[in-house]
């Protein structure tokens, strides 16, 4: 009991302390369910990829599923491989390049004012900004009248599934509890919101987006998902697909305003790219560095910061053997920042990301987007919108954060900066704010 609570005080200063023990580290039951923590590669890709018969997502899956119900993340084999099936056609990089326009448009229009705001919560409005980009990017819909309810009613379902997912015996959830009944709330208003999003695009169905795709989507019968199937999918998508990569953005900002030889690199590539132009789709492979910064924040602050299983079977790798029905953690956080794979694991440095650099890691010690059949089916996409926001951000603007507030991560069902990064922006000269 008092490891648990010290997992619930700290859960990742209490992933790294484990380290210490080995490579997959047995923590005592408190619910009859042992938990194993996994640090080793060769394991996680056992569990991901390779032993993907004797692995379920199991009890984690099943909170989340309170508010996503059973879309492609929290759906269990053969759901699951027929869900992505279905859905992957419509991640081709055709969709992601139709998308990119959008994800450009609203990036300009969100940032136009940043300049001229002082210090504000730069999280927020990249939580803004990546809402919008899910509902015209993926839904070719306008988030409109219900923006603030649904930031209030994704916050309330967040907060109760990160704090559910942390408690070894949760409350029933029939239970009239406040915070229950509250999420109950929550989740029903969601609804509302999609469904009438759905009956408005019945007639917009032709528009080559992620919802049409799913909305033309036949069985073997020639009949078309369920209702309550799509209003899964969608709910899925909007908190899937935003708060990442807002984190992702909001993390990125933070080491960059830290690490101003850094900045200046990126700025020079956006600047010899770009020159006086907006940034297009095809942009995105044009700019390298920016894309390195991306991927070692993804390593050192991976917003998916652990993945949760659970075994069937017995399960035999490495010489150890971890029973059926066990719990399993791997923490991307902290497999990243291991100096086995990482020299100066905790240091910032774009550049081991660099193409004509040796990547000397095993496969699966980088793991931002996951792995197997389970592999984060928006990570094109996620890397496509993180660059554009990031190279049109640092087109416009200098910045610096509030170091008067502490930065230090929030792991939340993803991870946060706490209490949001705040940060102070200005106008570079003329000539750059092109967009
Ligand atoms: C930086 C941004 C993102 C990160 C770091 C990220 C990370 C991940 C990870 C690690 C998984 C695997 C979870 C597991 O195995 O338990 C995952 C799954 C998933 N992600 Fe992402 N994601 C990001 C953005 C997105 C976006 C933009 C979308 C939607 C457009 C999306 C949709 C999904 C879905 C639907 C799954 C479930 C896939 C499946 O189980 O088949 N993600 N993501």
């Amino acid at each position: 009991m008092r490891r648990y609570r010290q997992f619930r005080r700290d859960p990742i200063a209490f992933l790294e302390n484990t380290k210490t023990f080995g490579d997959v580290v047995k923590i005592p039951s408190v619910n009859r369910q042992p938990t194993y923590i996994i640090h080793h590669p060769n394991v996680i890709r056992s569990i991901l990829a390779l032993d993907e018969p004797k692995i379920i997502k199991g009890s984690s899956a099943k909170v989340l599923g309170l508010t996503l119900g059973e879309g492609l993340l929290t759906s269990e084999r053969p759901k699951h491989h027929r869900q992505r099936r279905q859905l992957q056609p419509a991640f081709h990089a055709s969709m992601v390049e139709r998308a990119c326009a959008d994800i450009i448009r609203l990036t300009a229009q969100h940032i136009a004012n940043w300049g001229v705001r002082g210090a504000f919560c730069v999280s927020d409005a990249l939580l803004d900004l990546t809402l919008d980009i899910v509902f015209e990017g993926l839904f070719g819909a306008e988030v409109g009248k219900d923006r603030a309810l649904l930031h209030e009613i994704i916050e309330c379902s967040v907060e109760y599934s990160a704090t559910r997912l942390m408690q070894a015996i949760p409350m029933p959830y029939w239970m009239p509890t406040p915070s229950n009944q509250r999420h109950r709330r929550a989740v029903e208003q969601l609804d509302g919101i999609l469904y009438r999003l759905l009956d408005s695009m019945k007639d917009d169905a032709d528009r080559p987006t992620l919802l049409s795709h799913i909305l033309h989507i036949q069985d073997e019968t020639g009949q078309p998902l369920p209702m309550e199937e799509i209003r899964d999918e969608l709910a899925t998508f909007v908190i899937g697909g935003h708060e990442t990569t807002a984190n992702l953005l909001s993390w990125v900002l933070y080491l960059l305003s830290e690490h101003p030889s850094v900045t200046e690199k990126v700025r020079k590539e956006v600047d010899s790219v770009l020159g006086r132009r907006m940034p297009t789709s095809a942009d995105v492979h044009h700019l390298p560095y920016v894309r390195q910064v991306i991927r070692e924040t993804l390593r050192l602050y991976p917003p998916a910061w652990t993945m949760l299983r659970e075994t069937t079977e017995l399960l035999t790798v490495e010489n150890i053997e971890i029973p059926a029905r066990s719990s399993l953690i791997i923490s991307p956080y902290v497999v990243h920042r291991d100096e086995r794979w990482f020299q100066r694991a905790n240091e910032f440095i774009p550049e081991r990301f660099d193409e004509a650099n040796a990547h000397e890691w095993p496969r699966f010690a980088y793991i931002p987007f996951g792995g197997g059949s389970r592999t984060c089916i928006g990570n094109t996409f996620a890397m496509a919108e993180a660059t554009l926001v990031l190279a049109a951000i640092v087109k416009r603007y200098t910045w610096h954060h509030d170091k008067a507030r502490f930065v230090r991560p929030e792991p939340s069902v993803s991870l946060r900066v706490d209490g949001g990064l705040w940060a102070t922006f200005y106008e570079r000269a003329p000539f750059y704010q092109a967009l």
